[in-house]
């Protein structure tokens, strides 16, 4: 079962394939029909057999019924397409067609065209006149040629086109997925963080999203009225028993709760759970209860829980529900995670969600904390750091919103890897669980108590952490450093870790360098970090961070992604070709935010 999307009943954009044809009829277009729909097919069947929605299923195409010569098939499949609920489109063709008259005019949805590189047929030239067209009209497209010429009758999709093919469709799918969905902010905002002043028109124009507002004490009344399912609760409450560990207290003495106190903790962590993923997705259970308008949920993708200080001060805190909702798994089984960001950073949580819908896998919210040199860490610990730690490491640790798959338990020819939740194991579960100790909330932050789960994530895991900021004449920039999670020897992370607050989770992040700008050393990096958050993706995402930000108009203003995986519109080129920091800012500005103004 899919909890997620059967709760939220989400609609899966689909990938419309639009085959594009000369229109003479009388020889050239008979010659070429076959070729430009096997081109149409070999494109859906790349991307059905390669790419996942976020639900786990394969991603669905749909091509157009006939191939397109002119404007009249243009609009018979634009037609198709919006009954179809297609969410972004691929022309492909062999051959010289005609530009203006066939292209997808729809400027909501992100568009690519695949022109095949032979010389007999001149796919490349009706390419170049499309998206000359599309730039004129303002309707960026993203171009895809093939770096060899092919044979006129190959129906391959040689391996950088079909990169390139890959690498636009899992963007254009998180536009597509993302629109008419919400943010859920729960409570206010948090300590002054201002990723908690949830903007709406940011989440409305970039986005297409909408924001749900409600106030934490609706925790409280679903609590105290039991609005919720309690045969979910009391198999929640027994899995814990069962699964999470709980650590030691790390209070003083004289101020630690007692034992009752700690099960009441633990009862309201659960319920707090569960009503979170109610709040956000919605439940069937609840309308059998009695509650027909709470069954609806708020359509939310992704949520942020102010917790401090208002609601921690007093009740327990957020962070065994951040972190299991986060999570590949819960009671219910290996599900798709729930996107929640801690401290109602609906910035960082949007990092979060775009991380996830490009991967299908868990994230991990963190504070962006200390630099720590390797002078610093051999003063205080005698350690010399090495391999791709030795310029140094920041430390990523925040409560609560860090998913359990951060532990690194989940593996792959050996290595340690977060693997897409279609794809984790219950061995892998149980790994993740067994790694993490469950360790009563630091109560001199949390006064109403709670359980933090604290771990150390396993390198080498190669991964990627981004941010969006939002700048005051500007709008948003997008962030970016890939890197690895490395491994410290226990006593060296004892002694850097005690530090700070040791029952939180912990992630040793050393960004790769490139020895330029803010990619100079590793205390630029940190240096030039826009908040105090970041959101870390596993793997190394930077390009398709990068693409999906370009479909949305928001500018990369930092990044350590090589220049040949940069893929953006080919609009962007014209905006400059020896600064692309520059152009994409230019291009940004130029267009503006997908859906509406500034
Ligand atoms: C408990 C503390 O208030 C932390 O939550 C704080 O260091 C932060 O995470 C700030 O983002
Ligand atoms: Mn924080």
């Amino acid at each position: 079962m899919n909890e997620f999307n059967e709760r939220l009943k989400g609609y899966l954009p689909k990938v419309g394939i639009r085959p594009i044809i000369d229109g003479r009829r009388k020889g050239i277009r008979e010659a070429l029909e076959k070729q430009t729909m096997d081109m149409a097919k070999a494109v859906a069947e790349l991307v059905s057999q390669n790419l996942k929605y976020t639900n786990g299923k394969p991603v669905e195409c749909i091509i157009a019924d006939t191939t397109i010569g002119g404007v009249s098939e243009a609009a018979k499949c634009a037609e198709k397409f919006s009954k179809e609920g297609v969410g972004l489109t691929i022309s492909v063709t062999p051959c010289w067609c005609y530009g203006a008259e066939t292209i997808d005019m729809d400027p909501m949805i992100p568009k690519a065209i695949w022109g095949f590189n032979g010389t007999e047929r001149p796919g490349a030239v009706y390419l170049a006149s499309a998206l000359a067209a599309h730039n004129q009209k303002g309707l960026p497209s993203f171009s895809i040629y093939g770096k060899d010429v092919q044979d006129r009758g190959d129906s391959t999709i040689p391996d950088d086109v079909k990169e390139k093919l890959l690498n636009f469709t899992k963007a254009g799918l998180a536009v597509a997925y993302m629109r008419g969905k919400s943010y859920l902010s729960m409570g206010g905002v948090s300590m002054g963080i201002a990723g908690s002043m949830v903007n709406p028109d940011f989440f409305e124009s970039y986005l297409g999203m909408r924001c749900e507002y409600i106030d934490m004490s609706e925790f409280i009344r679903r609590i105290e009225e039991e609005i919720y399912d309690k045969e979910e609760y009391q198999r929640a409450l027994e899995w814990v028993r069962k699964n999470c560990i709980e650590g030691s207290d790390n209070n003083k003495k004289e101020i630690q709760h007692s034992r009752e106190e700690k099960n009441m903790d633990w009862e309201t962590s659960v319920k707090m759970a569960i009503i979170a993923k109610d709040l956000m997705a919605g439940n069937p259970v609840l309308k059998h209860i009695g509650y027909e308008e709470e069954a609806e949920g708020h359509n939310a993708i992704v949520a942020g829980f102010q917790g401090q200080r208002q609601w921690t001060d007093h009740f327990p805190n957020g962070d065994f529900m951040e972190a299991i909702l986060n999570s590949s798994f819960d009671w219910n089984g290996i599900r798709q995670p729930y996107i929640l960001a801690t401290e109602n950073d609906s910035l960082n949580g949007v990092s979060m969600l775009f991380g996830h819908l490009l991967t299908g896998t868990a994230q991990i919210f963190a504070d962006v904390r200390t630099y720590w040199s390797p002078e610093a860490i051999k003063r205080v610990s005698g350690y010399e750091l090495n391999g791709v730690a030795s310029k140094g490491i920041i430390h990523l640790i925040n409560s609560g919103a860090a998913a359990l798959d951060g532990t690194g338990q989940q593996s792959q020819n050996g290595n340690p890897v977060i693997k897409p939740h279609w794809e984790v194991t219950a061995d892998e579960v149980k790994k993740c669980l067994d790694a993490t100790r469950w360790r009563p909330a630091s109560l001199e932050y949390f006064r109403g108590g709670g359980y933090s789960s604290n771990y150390v994530t396993k390198g080498e895991m190669p991964v990627t952490m981004s941010r969006i900021n939002i700048v005051k004449g500007l709008g948003p920039v997008l962030q970016i450093a890939e890197g690895y999670a490395v491994n410290l020897p226990d006593e060296v992370h004892n002694i850097l870790n005690e530090r700070t607050d040791p029952t939180w989770p912990t992630t040793w992040f050393a960004p790769r360098l490139t020895g330029i700008g803010a990619f100079k050393d590793v205390y630029s990096v940190m240096h030039n970090w826009g908040a105090n958050h970041g959101s870390i993706s596993y793997g190394h995402i930077g390009e398709d961070l990068i693409t999906l930000s370009s479909m949305l108009r928001i500018p990369v203003n930092m990044h350590n992604v090589p220049e040949n995986r940069i893929f953006r519109p080919s609009a962007w080129t014209a905006f400059g070709t020896n600064n692309l920091e520059g152009s994409d800012f230019r291009a940004c500005s130029n267009y503006g935010p997908l859906y509406g103004k500034k």
